[in-house]
């Protein structure tokens, strides 16, 4: 756990402000950092104990600056169990977060849609999750200096900030759904059979990633709001073979929509806290 501190002490060096607001950003999302004022990048082999990122669609960097007028942190590039990394390390960016004092967390991630009334391009806030993946990053010793060890996991996102998210979205007229989020170890996509059991137990949408995210930031008590770009339906619910390529490429074709519920997802912090 003294790790983190590490991290920390690394990235402070390079810093001015410290970040309210962190951003993990999904598959081919990466993009929303060019919207940053005052940019500061940090490639993640600068930080020691930092696992690298290896999945193309995400770089690899720490991204600091100014969004919306708030001070803000964003992770190019995330890691996924099945790149080799331990399950505590998938999650070890959340602590790091947790350490610079962040107070809000917006996880994004690119999926696939299982629920049959979504289609690919459309925006979906996560309020729940399956853990698919049967791991957990909190195990082995707890570090309660960061949370308990058993942490509540009834309300996975903060419903206020979402409540907000969805009126000013209303508002601009912006399509906002809402499903439950299952993850899978990857890297192989599903099968229809995993896709049709998935969909029987009530997941809406499945990806690789997220779910030691959303439990690491429970455990240590940050705000969170999770945000999912459909990129394809899931496997079996239409004919098309499922590619990476065509993942990146459908994240990047909502570029603008994306980048405006990112926008109003951030300054809903604002009105949450009037
Ligand atoms: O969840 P993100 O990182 O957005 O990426 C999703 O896209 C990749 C598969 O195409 C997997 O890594 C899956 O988890
Ligand atoms: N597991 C999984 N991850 C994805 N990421 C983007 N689409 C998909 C999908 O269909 N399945």
């Amino acid at each position: 756990m003294r790790l983190y501190t590490e991290m920390k002490e690394t990235v402070v060096r390079r810093l001015t402000t410290f970040p309210k607001v962190a951003m993990i950003l999904g598959s081919g999302l990466g993009y929303l950092t060019e919207q940053f004022e005052e940019p500061l990048a940090i490639d993640y082999r600068e930080i020691p104990g930092f696992p690298t990122a290896t999945v193309e669609g995400h770089s690899g960097r720490l991204v600091f600056g100014t969004f919306q007028g708030l001070p803000v942190v964003a992770m190019e590039g995330r890691f996924h169990f099945y790149e080799g990394h331990r399950i505590e390390d998938v999650s070890s960016p959340i602590y790091l977060f947790k350490e610079l004092g962040v107070s809000n967390l917006l996880i994004t991630n690119a999926s696939g849609g299982i629920n049959r009334s979504f289609s690919p391009g459309d925006i979906v806030a996560v309020t729940d999750i399956i853990n698919f993946g049967f791991r957990n990053p909190l195990r082995g010793e707890n570090d309660r200096r960061y949370g308990p060890r058993f942490p509540d996991m009834s309300e996975i996102i903060d419903f206020a900030w979402l409540k907000v998210l969805k009126s000013r979205l209303e508002k601009a007229k912006i399509d906002l759904k809402e499903g439950t989020y299952c993850w899978t170890l990857g890297p192989s996509y599903e099968t229809p059979a995993e896709i049709r059991a998935f969909e029987f137990f009530g997941a809406d949408l499945v990806g690789m990633s997220t779910v030691p995210e959303v439990i690491a930031a429970r455990h240590c008590g940050i705000k969170l709001l999770v945000l999912s770009c459909v990129t394809n339906m899931a496997s079996g619910i239409l004919k098309e073979k499922l590619t990476h390529a065509d993942v990146v490429k459908t994240a990047n074709r909502i570029r603008p929509k994306f980048t405006a519920v990112v926008q109003h997802a951030v300054e809903s912090i604002k009105e949450t806290e009037q």
